[in-house]
């Protein structure tokens, strides 16, 4: 396993919102049909993603909630879980290395720890021992998930064999006009699966049936974010999540997003137990390196780079 830690893009924001500016500067004002107003007008049909308690969780009882699972991941490709087995202390923990991270480490710091993981990782141990323990959820989760679509519960795990685990700080400051801008512009996670803690604030969207549905934070929840690669594998019966985050006026706002990838070479399909001739394969096999790649040259926006590996356009 590899983990890496970095403080994604925040830095440079934080130093330009810390520099008093009234204004959002022109290259950050987003087109008007991106903008958080326009959305946040319409009549919200759904409360929010599912919240899944994994406390006795046993996905091949067709209960409640397991019916709760496969909600969440076919039709918003997201939803959050409590009783996860990540010490609550430890998630407080990580969003203050988080929070100590952008208010005291000055510029150069923020740098260094932005290209040397190392430093950020032995910050009294917490990274560490974090990361572990969402390492251990995402496995879980990925054997869940492959059993709530009738698949053997290592196939997900067997897909994407050896995992590759990133850490991103986001902090996105105040924002002297929410209205006109994103903290970060909508977007799938290119990886499996995405898990994500947020302070109390809240600002990530989740997009469904063309709303924008903000995810209610929860101070004991972690939030799963199904990925690119888990929609090949599970040949879009599940899909990956479109999200954002919106900014606000008044306070600043922290998330720590762990993302689970497959290695570089790894090949990527759906998993042939779900291929028949009645439902046949929807996305081309793809090696993962190649599929980050074409993220870098196309950019994140939407769902384009999924959409560019479906067979029948
Ligand atoms: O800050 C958030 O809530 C979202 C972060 C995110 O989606 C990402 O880093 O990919
Ligand atoms: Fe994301």
């Amino acid at each position: 396993m590899e983990v890496s830690v970095s403080a994604g893009n925040s830095v440079g924001v934080q130093t330009l919102a810390e520099s008093g500016l009234a204004h959002v500067p022109s290259q950050y004002i987003q087109p008007p049909e991106n903008r958080p107003v326009s959305f946040s007008c319409r009549k919200t049909s759904d409360s929010g993603i599912p919240v899944i308690d994994l406390f006795n969780f046993d996905p091949q009882r067709s209960d409640e909630m397991c019916q709760e699972l496969r909600r969440g991941c076919s039709d918003w490709g997201a939803f959050q879980v409590r009783n996860h087995g990540v010490p609550k202390r430890l998630l407080e923990d990580m969003i203050k290395v988080g929070l100590t991270f952008f208010k005291e480490c000055s510029v150069a710091e923020k740098c260094k720890y932005s290209c040397d993981p190392n430093s950020a990782a032995s910050e009294g141990g917490v990274v560490e021992e974090y990361s572990d323990h969402i390492k251990e959820l995402a496995l879980k989760l990925m054997s869940m998930i492959s059993e709530s679509l009738g698949l053997q519960s290592s196939c997900i795990e067997d897909i994407v064999g050896e995992v590759y685990q990133n850490i991103t700080i986001s902090y996105y400051p105040p924002c002297p006009q929410p209205e006109l801008t994103l903290g970060l512009q909508a977007h799938s996670d290119i990886g499996a699966i995405t898990l994500l803690i947020q302070d109390d604030v809240g600002g990530l969207q989740v997009l469904k049936d063309d709303e924008w549905v903000t995810v209610q934070p929860l101070s004991d929840a972690i939030v799963v974010i199904l990925a690119d690669q888990t929609e090949i594998m599970t040949n879009g019966q599940y899909r990956s999540a479109q999200h954002r985050a919106i900014t606000n006026s008044h306070r600043s706002r922290l998330s720590v997003g762990t993302f689970h990838d497959p290695s570089k070479t790894r090949k990527i399909a759906p998993a042939a137990p779900l291929i028949s001739e009645d439902s046949p394969a929807k996305y081309k096999e793809v090696t993962y390196g190649d599929y980050v790649s074409s993220w870098y040259t196309k950019g994140p926006e939407g769902k384009r780079n999924i959409d560019a590996l479906l067979l029948h356009q």
